[in-house]
């Protein structure tokens, strides 16, 4: 018998974050840095597009680039197969190549899908990220995961595939809506829960937006900074990544429960991670009264905590056998043995059960 061994090389995962007030500004001159060829198209949706798409497409026109903005509905329900197909159909129209651009210019959905678009068309075109919520600058513009949601749970189809660049430009937050700033801070808390107890009682002291903006330049480069760690680590997945699903497994379940229209992804992760610290510090696994100190500030930043109708528990727990960090059959879930300091356990289906009893 003969054997081959193909080895295949990774897709060149080093790119840049740039964290900068103002950059969106020099977005052309950001890009011929990386890409010295003529056609991009541009995703972004139509709020983003109202506040920017004007700007940034006449930056990039100035700077030699011939554009397309190809500009989609807002919200949870846009990061779909129908949307996906709509973004490929655009592509061809325009006669985009292998060789050419794609810039996702918005939130944590035109991100997740228009990269998911850039994996996928001609199995694979350039992209950059230009997030513009503090979600989507802290957390899914890094690390190359992109994808789209199916009815029955969230980001069920999807690649890892890393953007050249990211571009971040924290200015853009200000035309936030507060509801939207609060999906952000999730995240961010997220990150002082999992890896940084310091970072987490920084934020303690922040209790105003206007508070958090004034040191955002060095939130976004804390969070990511982490996330840059446990990507280098685990690009895949397989382990210490995991540790950034802190409060996912039951916030996907609520997200796709509610057909993505009731709670969005930061209010879900929200009540997701007060969910499962209270579950394991009643069970000794995490210290008595981190719940309660995640909850206050989760609180004290606009976000809910616990579910408007906690009788839905019994339909939510079911859907959590969608979760992409089960294995064989097993569930695996994040937990805190500290505030600051985050692993990964294997655990039966009933782990959740006390949310049925009220206890959340
Ligand atoms: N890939 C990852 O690693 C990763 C990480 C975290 C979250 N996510 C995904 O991100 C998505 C949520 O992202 P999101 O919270 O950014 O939501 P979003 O993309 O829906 O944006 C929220 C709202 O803000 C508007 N908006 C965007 N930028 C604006 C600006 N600068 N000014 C005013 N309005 C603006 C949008 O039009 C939208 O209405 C979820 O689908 C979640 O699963 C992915
Ligand atoms: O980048 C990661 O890894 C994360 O888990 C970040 C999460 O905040 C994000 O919501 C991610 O999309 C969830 O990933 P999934 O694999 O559970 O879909
Ligand atoms: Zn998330």
């Amino acid at each position: 018998m003969a054997e081959l061994m193909i080895n295949i090389t990774e897709q060149p995962a080093d790119y840049p974050l740039k964290i900068e007030k103002g950059l969106l500004s020099q977005l052309g001159k950001e890009i011929q840095s990386i890409y010295p060829n003529e056609k991009i198209a541009v995703v972004t949706d139509e709020n983003v597009y109202a506040l920017y798409g004007k700007n940034v497409q006449l930056n990039l026109e100035e700077a030699g680039f011939s554009v397309k903005m190809i500009v989609l509905a807002p919200g949870e329900q846009t990061k779909s197969i129908d949307q996906l197909t709509y973004l490929y159909g655009e592509f061809i129209h325009f006669g985009l190549t292998r060789s050419d651009l794609m810039i996702a210019l918005g939130g944590g959905v035109i991100g997740d899908l228009a990269g998911y678009a850039a994996a996928s068309y001609l199995r694979g075109i350039r992209y950059a990220q230009v997030p513009t919520t503090l979600l989507a600058q802290v957390d899914s513009s890094v690390g190359g995961k992109v994808a789209i949601d199916l009815p029955q749970g969230k980001n069920l189809v999807g690649d890892f595939y890393h953007p050249e660049l990211v571009i971040i430009d924290p200015d853009v937050l200000d035309t936030l809506e507060d509801t939207t700033f609060s999906d952000g801070m999730a995240e961010v808390i997220k990150y002082g829960c999992i890896r940084d107890k310091d970072f987490f009682n920084h934020l303690k002291k922040l209790d105003s937006r206007q508070m958090i903006m004034d040191n955002i330049e060095n939130i976004i480069y804390t969070c990511c900074n982490i996330k840059r760690i446990l990507v280098e680590e685990d690009e895949k997945d397989v382990s210490q990544r995991m540790l950034l699903n802190f409060g996912h497994t039951l916030g996907h379940a609520i997200e796709a429960y509610y057909n993505y229209e009731k709670y969005t992804h930061g209010q879900a992760i929200s009540i997701g991670m007060v969910a499962i610290n209270k579950i394991c510090e009643d069970l000794g696994l995490s210290p008595k009264g981190s719940t309660q100190a995640i909850e206050i500030l989760l609180n004290r930043n606009h976000l809910p905590t616990h579910l408007i109708d906690s009788s839905d528990y019994s339909e939510i727990l079911p859907l959590i056998k969608n979760d992409k960090k089960n294995l064989d059959g097993s569930l695996k879930v994040v937990i805190l043995e500290k505030l600051g300091q985050a692993y990964t356990i294997e655990v039966t289906a009933d782990f959740f059960n006390p949310l049925l009893k009220g206890v959340s």
